[in-house]
């Protein structure tokens, strides 16, 4: 069976039907199936990927090269979401040239269908001069986890008049340079609210309130797979670490109790093959 692949087009028509997108991070080739198999429309290969699968503290060490790895096993596993690649702090930061290159190296090298970068109306120009080179951006603004060392920490934006204004503005400006869609983390929801009020392009949120045309969640958050800290705005559907950390114990204990392997897990061999290779044999120690 052929499966339709979800474009660009397809998103920015969910929100002219009020149909909401579902997101969700994947870093590798099984998640990346299961989230194909589960339906959603887009896949994010999130440079939290640095904190979820490789136990950094932040997300600002993960480098240009650790995305694409990670993008590409996620690709070979979604045929039909829109796959996006988080650009890592510092390979968009430092000039138009060096953004257009590095997004062009995540898809090319990597195989997404787009990017996205974290920032507001300053970074308008770049998501202006990437999207005229032709790879579709998505935009990120609230919290930014790669400059929350600037931020205070992985807090709440937008709490007074003021600084909810300025992100509303952010996300005029990056619709008007073109972005596809913007993700809104960890705002007050009357706030997620008017951001989708403000701009025709889908507003994403993750912690943003429900008023908002799609959400975005890490997945391994949401299946309890990831809980050194849970947000305020993850829902854990399944709690699996426990399930999983039973079953290595239980085969560590049959391993030694030789439970594990039976003979249906192990590999026979011919009577005759075996007498022969016992009349060759000199093993230094002597069993049965
Ligand atoms: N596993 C994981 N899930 C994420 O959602 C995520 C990452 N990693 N890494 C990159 C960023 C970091 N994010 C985070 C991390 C922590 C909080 C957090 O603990 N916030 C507290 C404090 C809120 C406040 O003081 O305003 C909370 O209770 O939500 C929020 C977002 C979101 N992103
Ligand atoms: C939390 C989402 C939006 C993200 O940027 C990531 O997973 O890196
Ligand atoms: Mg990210």
């Amino acid at each position: 069976m052929t499966v339709s692949k979800v474009g660009i087009l397809d998103i920015l028509q969910a929100k002219k039907e009020s149909r909401k997108l579902i997101m969700v991070t994947a870093y590798d080739y099984p998640f990346g199936l299961m989230a194909d198999e589960a339906g959603v429309d887009m896949v994010l290969v999130g440079d939290s990927l640095g904190m979820v699968v490789l136990g950094l503290d932040s997300t600002v060490q993960v480098t240009l090269e650790m995305m694409i790895h990670h993008i590409k096993a996620v690709v070979r596993g979604c045929k039909r979401p829109v796959v996006v690649g988080d650009m890592p702090f510092m390979t968009y930061n430092t000039g138009i040239r060096d953004a257009i290159i590095n997004a062009g190296r995540l898809m090319k090298e990597g195989g997404c269908d787009a990017v996205k970068l974290e920032g507001g109306s300053n970074f308008a120009p770049v998501v202006e001069a990437i999207v005229k080179a032709g790879i579709p951006v998505q935009g990120h603004v609230g919290l930014t986890p790669q400059t929350a060392g600037a931020l205070g920490g992985f807090k709440m934006q937008g709490k007074d008049a003021a600084a909810a204004r300025k992100i509303i503005d952010d996300a005029k400006a990056l619709a008007t340079a073109g972005a596809f869609s913007i993700v809104v983390e960890a705002v007050p929801a009357p706030l997620g609210r008017l951001i989708a009020e403000s701009v025709a392009v889908p507003v994403i949120g993750i912690g943003a309130g429900v008023d908002v045309d799609g959400q975005v969640l890490v997945t391994h958050d949401m299946v309890g797979l990831f809980d050194r800290f849970v947000p305020k705005f993850v829902k854990q559907y399944t709690s699996i670490r426990p399930t999983i950390i039973e079953a290595i114990k239980t085969y560590g204990d049959e391993v030694r109790s030789s439970e594990f392997p039976t003979s249906y897990h192990s590999f026979g061999m011919s009577d005759d093959a075996l007498e022969e290779l016992k009349s060759s044999y000199c093993g230094v120690r002597r069993t049965k």
